[in-house]
């Protein structure tokens, strides 16, 4: 088998190192590397010739991206995830106890298992550049760092930065890295292996003390003190993830325990719960996410298609969404993008919200201002068709308006080239219709971006029947370049996320016609695990935006999306939600004290609110109605695979990514059992709940959707 490590002396007693995963992008960290590793380490042993050791990458821009998730993912048992983490602390220890100095020379990914590798070395210098990152992302994986990280980073960085760093999941550039003692010196990547080489040869330096608070020397020296922390990072743990997600607690056990009882015992606790951990269902779902991620990253989403660079872009509309659309364009696909609006208003506004999120990056030191200002310059601004001719994508993010889009496709074939992309950004008129309007039907496609548009990693792109394949495979290169997710669907009112939204949000709007409070239903979504509750949605996104879209999707696909009479008078109270400060909540200094529910809601609709239902019944008529719309996309062709509804559902909507997304979610429950809830709804409240043909089928037939 091809060697992983490779050690090489240099003339003045130096070894170096490299790691290099033969055939593969990353490096990763693998069960079968121990007994390599370990020779190695016994050869530097023996060698007195070897006065220090320098740990290196082979690989162009990543250190360690960490253990092999997939090597994770193959344990059968949690014993078998526990045997693996032990095996790990062995190595590290080690690594850790050798005479000579060990110095880690990190440039790119260096990430859990990676991370955890380079703390086991006595000191780690990082390159300055973009691509290094550090940090131990193993929550996202519903896991804990399993090589020692629980109990290296807290005595290394001290108790509070490293729980924030292990429950968040976090990535930290090289100066925040330095600044919290992570590492011990950031150079630029031309002088890293020099500067290592030079630690190296400097010898085992005394760690200096963290320069800490007086406070923090009482919290995080003291018994008392550190319980009060751990007590306090439970309460948070619990308050943001509504215990949905162990790992987090399993993490503070791990740094409470090893604090309390020494490293040893921390160690033996967190391979417990490592192994405990792989083993769950939780972070099964988060795991198959990551694959399922970096899988679609390698789809051009048109088969054979080859995509064409995206040298220049143009954005049609400067407001919220167009404004936010540029800015990612800028920001990170770094392409030069025009902005047209028919005021300058617009244009401000564009320019606006770009300059904002960059100038949150020189705030954040993640950028120097003449960085921000180099990508601001790639923003320019038109009121007139000028300066376009040579865009190669226009978006559209205008009003839903079909006349005006139509208006804007003929103004785009006349002013741009023959092969530009017109991309809409329409979040509910099918893209067949805004199509109607070209000459060059080829080039038109929906790129549908969700608000706000640099946090929400999900686009839609739709393609009409007669969208080239070139035209499909351009814009998902060019929504990736964007640090987009994208999902191709068919061309249908509503597309995917939208649909099943909708009825999701009607849901709850006849739980609370039947009267059950706005907080009350807020709360039970929450609870069951989104971000946020249904109500507090729509007040985000705006009442008069679902108001607009029902009727749409109800002509299109039928009397179940009829939203309930009632909430016309939302609109006729002209309340639009966040935008207007007038929704479901109070707003502005009405709300100083914390969000209240307006009130006066109720009596507009003519309801005295009440709190009697279970949140368990409320959280499954409204999820039960998306999962049973999500099935009926999958059979109509809407999406094209369980992955890709998982994946849009998560990503589009925050569908609780410990549960998978939708389809894994029925996978769990069972299409018979699925079948049942809907049916029993649906004699109780009507036809909205009959299940789909394919759930029906699937139940008859015992299958699963993965
Ligand atoms: C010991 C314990 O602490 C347990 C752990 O360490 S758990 C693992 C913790 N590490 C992570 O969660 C990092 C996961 N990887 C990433 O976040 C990203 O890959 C990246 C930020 C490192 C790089 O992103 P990007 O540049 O977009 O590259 P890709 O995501 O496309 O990845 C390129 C290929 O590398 C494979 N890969 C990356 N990380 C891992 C991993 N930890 N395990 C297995 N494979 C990994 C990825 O699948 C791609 O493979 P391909 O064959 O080239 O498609």
């Amino acid at each position: 088998m091809e060697k992983t490590f490779s050690l090489s002396r240099r003339d003045d007693g130096i070894a170096l190192l490299t790691m290099d995963v033969p055939g593969e992008t990353m490096n990763t960290l693998k069960a079968q590397f121990a007994p390599e590793i370990t020779a190695i380490l016994q050869e530097i042993k023996a060698d007195s010739s070897i006065k220090g050791l320098v740990l290196i990458s082979g690989k162009a821009d990543s250190f360690v991206a960490g253990a092999d998730i997939s090597m994770l993912d193959a344990c059968e048992t949690a014993e078998d995830a526990r045997l693996l983490s032990r095996q790990g602390h062995h190595v590290f220890a080690e690594l850790e106890g050798l005479t000579i100095p060990v110095v880690a020379a990190i440039h790119g990914a260096c990430l859990g298992g990676g991370l955890e590798l380079a703390l086991a070395c006595h000191q780690r210098v990082c390159s300055d550049s973009s691509k290094t990152m550090l940090g131990v992302p193993e929550v996202q994986l519903g896991l804990l760092p399993g090589g020692g990280g629980t109990q290296r980073l807290p005595r290394l960085i001290g108790i509070a930065n490293a729980l924030d760093l292990m429950l968040t999941g976090k990535q930290v550039r090289p100066k925040q890295a330095i600044k919290m003692g992570l590492v011990d010196d950031v150079v630029p990547e031309s002088i890293l292996l020099d500067t290592a080489i030079k630690m190296a040869l400097a010898g085992k330096k005394p760690r200096k003390p963290q320069k800490t608070s007086l406070v923090t020397k009482l919290l995080e020296g003291t018994p008392i003190g550190r319980n009060i922390m751990f007590d306090q990072a439970t309460k948070q743990v619990l308050k943001k993830t509504q215990g949905n997600y162990p790992s987090p607690l399993k993490i503070i056990d791990c740094v409470r325990e090893g604090m309390a009882k020494g490293m040893e015992k921390g160690l033996e606790v967190e391979a417990a719960h490592f192994g405990a951990l792989v083993a769950t269902p939780e972070s099964a779902a988060l795991r198959s996410i990551f694959f399922a991620t970096t899988e679609m990253k390698k789809e051009t989403g048109a088969g054979e298609a080859k995509p064409r660079k995206v040298a220049k872009a143009v954005v049609l509309g400067g407001g919220l969404m167009g404004g936010g659309i540029a800015s990612v364009t800028t920001t990170k696909a770094k392409v030069p993008v025009r902005v047209k609006d028919i005021s300058e208003k617009g244009l401000s506004n564009a320019l606006g919200y770009a300059y904002k999120l960059l100038d949150k990056g020189v705030k954040r030191r993640h950028m120097t201002p003449a960085e921000r200002d180099k990508l601001m310059a790639l923003m320019t601004t038109t009121t007139e068709y000028r300066g376009v001719k040579d865009a190669d994508i226009v978006i559209e993010a205008v009003f839903e308006d079909l006349n005006l889009k139509h208006q804007m496709v003929r103004d785009i074939e006349r002013e741009c080239g023959e092969h530009t992309i017109f991309a809409s950004n329409t979040s509910s008129l099918p893209i067949t219709q805004i199509a109607e309007a070209a000459s060059r039907p080829e080039n038109v496609i929906g790129l549908h971006y969700f608000s706000p548009v640099e946090k929400m990693p999900l686009v839609e792109v739709i393609a009409h029947e007669k969208t080239s394949p070139e035209t499909i495979a351009t814009t998902v290169a060019f929504a990736r370049k964007q640090g987009k997710t994208p999902i191709v669907v068919k061309d249908c009112a509503g597309f995917y996320v939208n649909r099943i939204l909708a009825l999701y949000m009607n849901e709850a709007a006849q739980l609370l016609l039947e009267g059950q409070a706005v907080d009350h239903l807020d709360k039970a979504l929450v609870k069951f695990g989104f971000p946020v509750g249904p109500m507090t949605l729509l007040d985000e996104v705006g009442i008069d935006v679902g108001a607009k879209i029902s009727p749409i999707l109800e002509k299109e696909l039928g009397e179940r999306f009829k939203a309930p009479a009632a909430f016309d008078k939302l609109m006729a109270d002209d309340r639009k939600g966040r935008k207007n400060g007038k929704g479901f909540y109070l707003y502005g200094k009405a709300a100083k004290k914390g969000k209240k529910v307006d009130e006066s809601v109720y009596s507009l609709l003519g309801l005295t609110p009440a709190t009697g239902k279970e949140a368990g019944e409320i959280a499954e008529r409204c999820v039960v109605q998306m999962l049973n719309e999500a099935v009926r996309c999958l059979e109509e062709g809407i999406i094209a695979s369980p992955r890709d509804g998982d994946i849009g559902a998560i990503f589009g909507i925050g569908f609780p990514p410990f549960l998978g997304g939708p389809f894994r979610y029925m996978d769990t429950l069972g299409a018979t059992k699925m079948v049942s809830l809907l049916e029993g709804y649906q004699s109780k409240y009507g036809d909205r709940f009959a299940p789909a043909a394919l759930l029906k089928t699937m139940a008859a037939e015992g299958t699963r959707f993965y």
